[in-house]
C-alpha cells in the first residue's frame, strides 16, 4: 500500500490549547467542565475527542470556535487568538444537525457564507460548483434540503463549512444521526476531502471505530472534571496516516488493536495517566 506523506502542511500549529479550565457557575453550584487541558493539533492533522457524555468535548470545541471563553488558560488557532481566527474565518464548523436553511436550495446554502462576506456572485457560483463536485452532489444544486437524505444534507453542511477554504474544520458529531452504512460512506468521503484540501480537523464523536478510522490521534477524555486521560496514536504500517484510510483499513489488525487500546483507556484501565501511546 503506498503511503501519503504525513499530513502536515506547515510548521504552525492549527490549534494550541494550554492549561485550559472551563468552570460554569450555576445557581446551585460550580460545574468544572474542563480542567487543565493541554492539546496541540498540527496543521493538516486529524484529531478526535472521545469520552463519556458530559466530559466536555463540545465545550472544548466551542472554546476553539470562540463560541465560549475559558475560565483559565489559552486557546490559539494558527498562532492567533480564537477570536482573531474566527474573524479571519480560519475554520469551518459542522455539527450533528446539518443546520441547513430549509427555504434555500443546496447551492444557496453552500454559497451563504460567501454571500455574507461579500463574495461576488460569479465567484460564488464557481466555488459552489467546485464544492458540489468535492462532496459528490453536482446533480443537486437546485434541490431543497427536505428533498435530500440525511447523509446528503450532511454533505451539504460539510461543503458549506469548506466554502471559504478553511485550514481547519471543527466537527461535533457530524455523522451521529446517520445510519451505519451512510456513516461509513461519509467517513470515507471525509478522508478524501481532507486529503484533497489538507485541512486539519478537530472531531468530536462517541464512536471508537469512527475516531480510530479517521484520526491521526485520538484524545480520550474523562468526565467531571473533563480531563485528557490519554492520547492514542492511530497509524503505523497497516493504517498509514489519516489521509491513507480506505475501507480495507477497517479490517487490518492494527485497526482492531487501536480500537481496543482506546476502549481500555475509555473504560479506565490501570494504564498510567499522560503520555502518548501507540
Ligand atoms: N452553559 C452551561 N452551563 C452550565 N453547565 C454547562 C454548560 N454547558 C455545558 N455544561 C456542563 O459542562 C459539562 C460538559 O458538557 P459538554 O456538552 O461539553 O459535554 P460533552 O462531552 O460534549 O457531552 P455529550 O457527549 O453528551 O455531548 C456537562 O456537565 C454540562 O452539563
Amino acid at each position: 500500500m503506498s503511503r501519503s506523506p504525513a499530513p502536515r502542511t506547515s510548521t504552525a500549529h492549527a490549534i494550541e490549547i494550554t492549561g485550559v479550565d472551563r468552570v460554569f457557575t450555576t445557581r446551585r453550584n460550580d460545574v468544572v467542565a474542563l480542567s487543565g487541558i493541554d492539546l496541540t493539533v498540527e496543521a493538516g492533522e486529524f484529531v478526535s475527542l472521545i469520552g463519556p457524555s458530559g466530559c466536555g468535548k463540545s465545550t472544548l470545541l466551542r472554546l476553539v470556535a470562540d463560541l465560549d471563553t475559558p475560565t483559565a488558560g489559552t486557546v490559539e488557532v494558527f498562532g492567533k487568538t480564537a477570536r482573531q481566527a474566527r474573524l479571519d474565518q480560519d475554520y469551518g464548523i459542522a455539527f450533528q444537525q446539518a443546520g441547513l436553511l430549509p427555504w434555500r436550495t443546496v447551492a444557496a446554502n453552500i454559497e451563504l457564507p460567501l454571500k455574507l462576506h461579500g463574495v461576488a456572485s460569479d465567484e460564488r457560483r464557481r466555488r459552489c460548483a467546485e464544492l458540489l463536485e468535492l462532496v459528490g452532489l453536482e446533480d443537486f444544486p437546485k434541490a431543497y434540503p427536505e428533498q435530500l437524505s440525511g447523509g446528503m444534507q450532511q454533505r451539504v453542511a460539510i461543503a458549506r463549512a469548506l466554502a471559504e477554504s478553511p485550514r481547519l474544520l471543527l466537527m461535533d458529531e457530524p455523522f451521529g444521526a446517520l445510519d451505519e452504512i451512510t456513516r461509513e460512506r461519509m467517513q470515507n468521503e471525509l478522508v478524501r476531502i481532507c486529503r484533497e484540501t489538507g485541512a486539519a480537523v478537530l472531531f468530536v464523536t462517541h464512536s471508537i471505530p469512527e475516531a480510530v478510522f479517521l484520526s491521526d490521534r485520538v484524545v480520550v477524555m474523562s468526565p467531571r472534571p473533563g480531563r485528557v486521560v490519554d492520547v492514542v496514536r492511530a497509524g503505523g504500517d497497516q493504517m498509514g496516516t489519516s489521509h491513507d484510510r480506505t475501507d480495507d483499513v477497517r479490517d487490518v489488525p492494527d485497526f482492531f488493536h487501536t480500537v481496543a487500546r482506546v476502549r481500555e483507556h475509555l473504560h479506565g484501565s490501570p494504564q498510567p495517566r499522560g503520555g502518548e501511546t501507540r
